[in-house]
Parts: C-alpha cells; structure tokens; sequence
C-alpha cells in the first residue's frame, strides 16, 4: 500500500474511533509489556475503543510513526489526537485525566456510555468493548 493511502487509512481510523490503540498483540494478548500496560489502562475505564495490532498490518507499523510524529508503540488516541504511549496513558489515568477526556467525550455523543457502568468504570472492560481494525 502507498505511504498516501496508508496515512489516511490512519487519519480515517482515528476520525471514526474515539479511542483508539495501535499495539502489539491485541487487547486479550498483548505481545509486548508497553502495549499491555496501556491496554489495560484502557479496559479499565470500561469505555468502547478500537484496536490495530500493528504486528498483523505492516504498513501501519511503518508509517504510524511518521503520521503521528511519535518514535514508538503503543499509541493511543482519543478524539482524533494522539495521548502518547504506556507511560502517558499510565500518568492521565493516575491524575484522573484520562477519565475526564472520556467522560467529555461520551457527554458530546462521541463515544457511547460505558457499557460496564453509567459513569467512566474502573471495572475491566468486554469482549464486546474492543473493535478489531486491519488494513
Ligand atoms: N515509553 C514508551 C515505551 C514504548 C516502547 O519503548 N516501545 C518499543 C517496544 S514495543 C517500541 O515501540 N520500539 C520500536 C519498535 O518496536 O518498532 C511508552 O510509554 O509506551
């Protein structure tokens, strides 16, 4: 696939999913530490989010870093606009941050109520939470 095509197929993803990971392994097999810290992270505010496992789709594991401007995986994005990785995802969820973006997010109609609980859950989240993307 063209650096072109790959690049929007990135833009289009993060548009169309509130919060979104590209990670090494997906959600319930992590195939790398930093992605399962910031994975889990994310289960645990209950909320809805869409993943990429970078290690199955090759064009995105070489071009994301350029779109995003962002040297490593995984990436999270909430609201079209890059969080960062494990760490900072670690550091906004801790601050209560993360929950704060998410909550705004669902109050706008942009992403729907956590399906765990009425309010941004601390509980694991479903199978039925996580939606697989691939190019
Ligand atoms: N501080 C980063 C560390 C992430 C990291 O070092 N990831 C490595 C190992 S998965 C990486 O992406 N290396 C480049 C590569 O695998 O292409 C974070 O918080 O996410």
């Amino acid at each position: 696939m063209s650096s072109n095509k790959t690049l929007d197929k990135i833009q289009q993803q993060v548009t169309e999913n509130a919060v979104m990971i590209y990670m090494k392994g997906t959600p319930d097999a992590p195939e790398c530490g930093f992605s399962g810290k910031a994975v889990g992270y994310l289960k645990k505010t209950g909320v809805e989010f869409a993943y990429v496992n970078v290690l199955k789709s090759p064009f995105i594991y070489e071009y994301l870093p350029r779109f995003s401007q962002f040297p490593t995986f995984p990436q999270v994005f909430v609201g079209g606009e890059l969080v960062g990785g494990s760490d900072i995802v670690e550091e906004l969820y801790n601050s209560g941050e993360l929950q704060t973006q998410l909550a705004a997010l669902v109050k706008q109609g942009k992403l729907p109520e956590p399906s765990v609980s009425a309010t941004i859950s601390s509980e694991p989240a479903t199978a039925d939470n996580l939606v697989q993307l691939t190019l």
